[in-house]
């Protein structure tokens, strides 16, 4: 071997032994680098979702499964568990990758559809559940649980819209805490079967824990035992103004979020606007550089095997 070319060698292996330094401190700074979110953007941030509470959403045309959450709502307070009640129609869905807690009163409708002031919301978990760029860890820190009401009088469409948030939910990675409860205004039980389903729901976000179907209590207002602390992660009245939010968010917990009702991409990645989809929204982008470069630099080591 001449002496240019083990200097060569040499001159390649000191370039590459910097560049993969200098990618490794990179990534590092990535990794440690919080960012703060902009303050224009809490002004204009929706009040319901900058609360740590719970969110008991309803999804309802004719006011069957507003009553129902509303009853819910009332059981939760009475139990101290502090849950916002709210319309989906006025909830902003690419706030739900921040919440711990949903629990969801769905009603179906013609073809198994939501009511039609439900479709933004249900074409975001359908949108952001097919989307691979997304993740199905977006969710991941949310337990959730969905009530249906609908009527066997519909046949297969029988509760099609709970059975459906409960699937897309899951694909998304959040924890169903409680299966689907199934409620037919037309079968009678309605109330029955609610009441049964919010006492496991209610059980559950006491502490207790779910076995093969069974619910094991640790205590509820109106049954057996005391009032223990929640889950991790859900706000209780006691500790409700203790815990401010940090306002600081990490790059990998925002990554693969998906389209936004508040900015312009939002109407257009659901159609809404002029029915072209954005490819790739900031936060997807900022996904696809993370793991670009995870693989970029897990291929170094090939490149040395080659010189
Ligand atoms: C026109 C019409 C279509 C319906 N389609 C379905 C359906 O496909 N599946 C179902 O489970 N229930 C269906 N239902 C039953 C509704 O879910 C039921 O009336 C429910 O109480 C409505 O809840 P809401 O008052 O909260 O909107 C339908 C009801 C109507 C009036």
């Amino acid at each position: 071997m001449s002496l240019s070319s083990t200097y060569a060698r040499l001159t390649l292996l000191a370039l590459l032994s910097a560049s993969t330094f200098y990618c490794f401190y990179k990534s590092r700074r990535l990794k440690l680098l919080k960012i703060s979110l902009n303050p224009k953007d809490n002004l204009n941030a929706n009040p319901i979702s900058s609360s740590n509470k719970g969110k008991l959403f309803f999804i309802s045309q004719t006011g069957t499964s507003k009553t129902l959450a509303q009853r819910l709502h009332n059981l939760f307070k009475l139990n101290d568990l502090l849950f916002d009640l709210i319309d989906i129609k006025d909830y902003e869905p690419e706030d739900l990758s921040k919440e711990t807690v949903v629990i969801i009163i769905a009603s179906t409708w013609e073809d198994g559809k939501p009511p039609s002031n439900a479709s933004f919301f249900a074409n975001w978990l359908a949108d952001s559940a097919d989307d691979f760029r997304v993740g199905s860890l977006l969710l991941s820190k949310c337990k959730f649980a969905v009530f249906g009401v609908g009527s066997t009088a519909y046949g297969g469409t029988f509760n099609a819209v709970a059975k459906d948030f409960s699937r897309r939910l899951r694909e998304l990675g959040a924890n169903e805490i409680v299966e689907v409860g199934k409620g037919d205004v037309d079968g009678g039980e309605l109330d029955g079967i609610f009441d049964q389903w919010s006492g496991k729901v209610l059980r559950i976000l006491k502490g207790g824990s779910m076995q093969n179907g069974l619910v094991f209590s640790n205590g509820c207002t109106g049954g057996e035992s005391d009032n223990e602390n929640i889950e991790d992660g859900f706000e209780s009245e006691d500790d409700e103004n203790g815990d401010v939010e940090s306002g600081i968010v990490d790059l990998e917990d925002i990554a693969g979020k998906g389209p936004s009702r508040r900015s312009n991409t939002v109407a257009e990645v659901n159609g809404k606007a002029n029915g072209q989809k954005e490819m790739v929204t900031p936060v997807i982008r900022a996904n696809l550089e993370k793991q670009a470069w995870l693989l970029q630099s897990s291929c170094f080591p090939c490149i040395y095997l080659f010189i």
